[in-house]
């Protein structure tokens, strides 16, 4: 290795100093899910980088999805899938399917890659410690929840226990029935309820594009007031509605900073917090 190269690398780690002393010791949401999953390279990459924040000090925490590992399941069982407004519809078949495949397989597959890495990690979903109470957002929705409250007890001993919490989006009714809960949606309330310093959402897009066609177009950073203009004109439409929604929403709910990031970029979350590269859309007030 060359001194040109220990001096680019040096001038990395030290980069991160400040950006270290900002987050250390408060919470840090992130929220994986959709196709930056599927690829184990990236998951890993991911895992690195949810470690490598933990290991500095910051109180990470781990919400993911899983709709694509879901509409596999349902398809080898033959069970359809309806969505509405980007939520699926849950019957009793569904919501057993949701809660093996989120809970179980994505739950534990991310536990034991973190493990893997050397890391504290202890998976848990909405209906342990009832940390996301529910009720049935709309009857038409089937076993969709509404989320009335996010108990973060159980989040701060876990972290306090020096584990990272990773958290998938199923949450607990009155009655002791389970919900399926969009896992964006989860990630903002957690957030919101934990006060966070700063939420990240990594999807498979830059972030926000002024023409969602052109990935040259991005924009990069957005207040609530522009981002219900642009969900006014068009330009933000589909997919990408109820994300910035959850954005706007965690903004309003006092979390400080958040990002929508491409997590197919490798340790884009990385890149993101501790360096002075902006990669995605911030959102503030
Ligand atoms: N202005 C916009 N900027 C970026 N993406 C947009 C915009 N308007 C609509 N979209 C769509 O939103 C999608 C992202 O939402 P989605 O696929 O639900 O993400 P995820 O699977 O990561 O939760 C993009 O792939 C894009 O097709
Ligand atoms: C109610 C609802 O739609 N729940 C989602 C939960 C998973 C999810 O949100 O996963 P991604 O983040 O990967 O999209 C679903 O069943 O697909």
């Amino acid at each position: 290795m060359n001194q040109a190269t220990n001096a680019v690398r040096a001038e990395i780690l030290t980069q991160a100093i400040p950006y270290i002393k900002e987050y250390a010791g408060k919470y840090v949401v992130a929220k994986y899910g959709g196709n930056a999953m599927t690829d184990p390279e990236l998951k890993k990459s991911v895992m690195q980088d949810i470690l490598l924040l933990r290991l500095v000090g910051v109180n990470v925490i781990l919400v993911h999805g899983g709709g694509p590992d879901i509409n596999h399941m349902l398809d080898a069982l033959h069970i359809e899938s309806h969505f509405v407004n980007g939520l699926r519809v849950t019957n009793e078949d569904t919501m057993e399917v949701v809660q093996m495949v989120l809970a179980g397989k994505i739950n534990k597959g991310l536990v034991a890659e973190l493990t893997a890495l050397g890391g504290k990690a202890a998976g848990l979903c909405g209906i342990d410690g009832n940390l996301i109470h529910v009720h049935t957002k709309d009857p038409a929705l089937g076993l969709v929840g509404e989320i009335d409250a996010v108990n973060k007890g159980i989040i701060d001993n876990l972290l306090a226990g020096g584990y990272i919490p990773v958290i998938s989006s199923v949450g607990i009714d009155d009655k002791g029935q389970p919900h399926n809960i969009n896992a964006d949606t989860a990630a903002t309330e957690i957030a919101a309820a934990l006060n966070a310093e700063c939420l990240v959402f990594m999807s498979n897009i830059d972030g926000v594009l002024k023409d969602k066609d052109n990935p040259c177009s991005l924009i990069k950073s957005l207040t609530v007031e522009e981002t219900e203009a642009l969900k006014k004109d068009g330009t933000i439409a589909g997919g990408m509605i109820p994300k910035v929604d959850g954005c706007t929403d965690a903004i309003k709910g006092g979390v400080k900073k958040v990002f929508i990031i491409n997590g197919e970029i490798p340790h884009a979350l990385l890149i993101e917090l501790l360096t002075d590269e902006g990669l995605g859309t911030m959102f503030s007030a």
